[in-house]
């Protein structure tokens, strides 16, 4: 959309990265709070353009991690590269480029209350573009219609919304500044299997459409099993096992089997 200097210069970091095909390698990471570790030394790279699906017993620190990413919490160790940049050595400028470059939507939508889906959408165009009302209003309109949500949603506030709807506008924003890189925190949880799947559809498109590289934290089996390219497990602090579907099928770790095989799995057959 807007190709500034800086941003040249972000996307320039991309080809000086020794692992281009990843946008996001997590080297060695350990989190803490207090006495207690909850991530320790943990890798994991997310390709460009996969949908990688995030799963984990609750409590094991999935949130943790994609805070610890998004730089909202602190580490005791280790990097984080994100389309080739360690955030830690760069500039204010080209941090903020980078941020420029992912969107997010975070559990329960965290829409601002007091504003409307319209400016809610455009929080993120005001903090790091500066257009006219009429520009940012329309590519508000262009994000309702990317998500899916009819026109007259967007002078709503959320308390009118539906579930499915905060979910949809909560994607709108995350997607504001056309960004190359999504995460995703449960993005179908309290959905109705149908709006789930609904929803898991769009997320489909979009990748195929806008060539996304999604990162999405989640408990849901069907979402794991149709939309994610790779699974990524977490448990005992790291990165359990990663792989497609079929290797979770295989696996045998028993959490692993537990989850993937147990009888919450059997009964979506
Ligand atoms: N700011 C914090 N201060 C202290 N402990 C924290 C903080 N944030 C998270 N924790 C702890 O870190 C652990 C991992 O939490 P996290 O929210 O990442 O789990 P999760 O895997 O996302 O769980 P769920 O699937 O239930 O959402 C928990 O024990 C939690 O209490």
């Amino acid at each position: 959309m807007i190709d500034t200097q800086e941003e040249q210069m972000a996307r320039a970091g991309d080809h000086n990265s020794e692992h281009a095909e990843n946008v996001l390698s997590v080297r060695g990471v350990t989190v803490g709070f207090g006495s207690k570790v909850i991530l320790d030394k943990l890798d994991l790279d997310v390709r460009r353009g996969e949908v990688l699906g995030f799963v984990g017993g609750s409590g094991t620190g999935k949130s943790v991690l994609m805070r610890t990413i998004l730089g909202l919490t602190p580490r005791r160790s280790g990097t984080v590269e994100v389309f080739g940049h360690d955030l830690d050595r760069s500039s204010e400028a080209e941090r903020k480029m980078v941020e420029r470059r992912w969107g997010v939507l975070f559990q329960q939508g965290a829409l601002f209350s007091s504003l409307t889906v319209k400016q809610n959408i455009q929080v993120p165009m005001r903090e790091h573009l500066d257009l006219s009302p009429k520009l940012m209003d329309e590519l508000a309109t262009l994000k309702l219609e990317l998500v899916g949500l009819p026109q007259d949603a967007a002078d709503k506030f959320p308390s009118e919304l539906s579930g499915g709807m905060i979910k949809r506008a909560s994607l709108a924003r995350a997607l504001a500044l056309d960004p190359d890189l999504v995460f995703l925190d449960e993005p179908t949880s309290g959905l109705d299997p149908i709006g789930a799947a609904a929803f898991d559809q769009l997320i489909a498109n979009l990748r195929e459409t806008l060539g996304l590289t999604v990162y999405m934290v989640t408990h849901d089996l069907d979402s794991l099993h149709s939309i994610c390219d790779r699974i990524a497990v977490l448990g005992e602090k790291r990165v359990l096992v990663i792989g497609t579907i079929d290797d979770m099928m295989k696996n045998d770790h028993p959490w692993v089997v537990s989850y993937f095989r147990g009888e919450r799995a059997l009964r979506r057959i």
